[in-house]
């Protein structure tokens, strides 16, 4: 579904990406782990087309998108993102929150669409619609953040350090409502520093350590060779 090549990312002159390649099969579950500030959140920026300059080759379905605008990935591609710390308005409501996943024209369109397909995957959400976001738990803003992303309808979803800051229930809850997505035919590609929690749950994983790529495999594997180990103490 995506895959990208030879591929650089920097913020002017410094350069954080190195001549990546990677591939996400369509309905599978991918996941890049890696240290504080091994790139991870530069990567999934790159790929939404936001903030950092790119070079080399992204194909969706066939196609090279790495010159399409923001819009047209979200929008055409349906690539979705759930940024790292949730960036929620924590005084707006669950709904008003939710609403933010509409940004799109064409998302602002199918905005009741958006409303009954998060509802009928999140009726948690539903139910507290009405309470300030900020008023919930960690693992339910998570999920709020979630939500938010599914408003469009996307087809690839990035998540950005799901599990960040999550009581381990949340996190299993989040890793399961994951697996959903995956069931109904979404393709995800998540960056983690918690390698157990992503990488047991992902199709193929990928170690990424100053913004380069330095092993990959089958997640589960990945999680118990030797060289992941050596790389990625505290596994
Ligand atoms: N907007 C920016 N301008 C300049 N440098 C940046 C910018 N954003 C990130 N960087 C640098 O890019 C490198 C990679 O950062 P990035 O946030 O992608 O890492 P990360 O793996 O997501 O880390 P973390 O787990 O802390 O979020 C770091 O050296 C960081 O200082």
């Amino acid at each position: 579904m995506l895959s990208i090549e030879n591929w650089y990312g920097r913020y002017g002159d410094l350069t954080v990406l190195h001549d990546l390649k990677l591939t996400v099969s369509s309905g599978s579950i991918v996941s890049v782990v890696g240290a504080n500030g091994a790139g991870k959140s530069s990567l999934m920026k790159s790929v939404m087309g936001v903030e950092i300059q790119t070079q080399g080759k992204m194909e969706f379905e066939g196609e090279d998108i790495g010159h399409w605008s923001t819009q047209r990935r979200v929008e055409e591609a349906g690539i979705s993102l759930v940024p790292e710390g949730r960036r929620l308005f924590p005084e707006m409501t669950v709904r008003e929150n939710l609403e933010m996943g509409c940004y799109t024209p064409r998302a602002r369109k199918l905005r009741d669409r958006g409303f009954d397909f998060v509802y009928s995957l999140l009726p948690k959400l539903r139910e507290r619609e009405k309470q300030p976001a900020g008023s919930l738990s960690g693992g339910e803003q998570q999920m709020v953040a979630l939500g938010r992303s599914l408003m469009s309808q996307p087809r690839l979803l990035l998540l950005d350090e799901p599990f960040l800051g999550l009581a381990p229930i949340m996190v299993r809850q989040v890793s399961r409502f994951i697996q959903e997505l995956k069931e109904m035919g979404l393709t995800i590609l998540m960056v983690e520093q918690n390698a157990t929690s992503s990488l047991q749950q992902s199709d193929w994983g990928y170690v990424l350590v100053s913004g380069r790529i330095v092993f990959e495999g089958k997640g589960d594997g990945l999680l118990h060779s030797q060289d992941l180990r050596n790389v990625y103490l505290g596994v």
